[in-house]
């Protein structure tokens, strides 16, 4: 479904932050990217949802070459992006943001309570809320999480869903991702760097350096996982 040929990300002055990287996800499946801080995981998150461009190499979506295609084109085609940081919305209240996400802008309250609820939020105190400062950032994480379940589309990606999310709801988020791939034929992508994450995970690709360091089935990946040794080659020793 989703593919990605030989791309390339550079930044002004050169440095890539992608190399030559290829990958595929197949329909229906759970992903999990993680690895190094800095290895460019983010920045693949952005690429697939057409927030950033590659230098080079190509993206296809159910065969298409999406790669020339903006954020909103790709959206139409059934690829949503939550970002790391989410987006306030002046003027649109919680109850708006999850209907128009579902397509159905007369949806009955308790179909709206119920996607709040899987998110760990009580209706009653949200429904109405304007999606602007006053929400904490867990919260709007939480409401953005909310659509982009509700939407159901063909690909979703989270990036680091359990940023601003305290211990004891994440548990509860955990579930949230394990009920959306039941209901959802799509597949998801998150970014994470949390174990109980890894655990659901069909696939876990591990990305340093610009590069998949190692990809496979979760039972394949996870026992390597925290025995690989990544460490940075300039620095020779931590402080004496
Ligand atoms: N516009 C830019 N100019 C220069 N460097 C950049 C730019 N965007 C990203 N980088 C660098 O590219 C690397 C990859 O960034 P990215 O945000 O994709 O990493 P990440 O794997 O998501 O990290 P984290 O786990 O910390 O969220 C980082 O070293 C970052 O500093």
């Amino acid at each position: 479904m989703l593919e990605l040929k030989e791309i390339t990300v550079k930044v002004e002055g050169g440095k890539e932050i992608l190399k030559n990287l290829s990958l595929k996800i197949e329909a229906g499946k759970f992903v999990v990217i993680t690895g190094p801080n800095g290895g460019g995981k983010s920045t693949l998150a952005k690429l697939v949802a057409g927030i950033i461009k590659p230098s080079s190499g190509k993206i296809f979506f159910n065969g298409k070459d999406i790669t020339n295609l903006n954020i909103t084109e790709r959206a139409k085609l059934g690829v949503t992006f939550a970002f790391q940081q989410p987006v306030r919305f002046k003027g649109i209240t919680v109850r708006d943001l999850i209907s128009i996400a579902a397509g159905d802008t007369n949806m009955d309250e308790k179909k709206l309570c119920a996607y709040l609820y899987d998110v760990g939020l009580c209706a009653k105190n949200y429904i109405d809320r304007e999606i602007n400062a006053s929400l904490s950032g867990g919260e709007i994480k939480r409401i953005e999480i909310a659509t982009a379940i509700a939407r159901k589309t063909q690909l979703s990606i989270f990036d680091e869903p359990e940023a601003g999310i305290d211990i004891w709801s994440f548990n509860n988020l955990t579930g949230v991702f394990e009920k959306m791939r039941q209901e959802n034929d799509g597949s998801i992508i998150i970014i994470s760097h949390q174990e109980r994450i890894f655990e659901i995970a069909d696939e876990i690709i591990v990305l340093a350096d610009g590069q998949i360091s190692m990809q496979g089935k979760k039972e394949d990946v996870l026992p390597k996982l925290f025995t690989s040794e990544d460490k940075c080659s300039f620095c020779t020793g931590g402080i004496q």
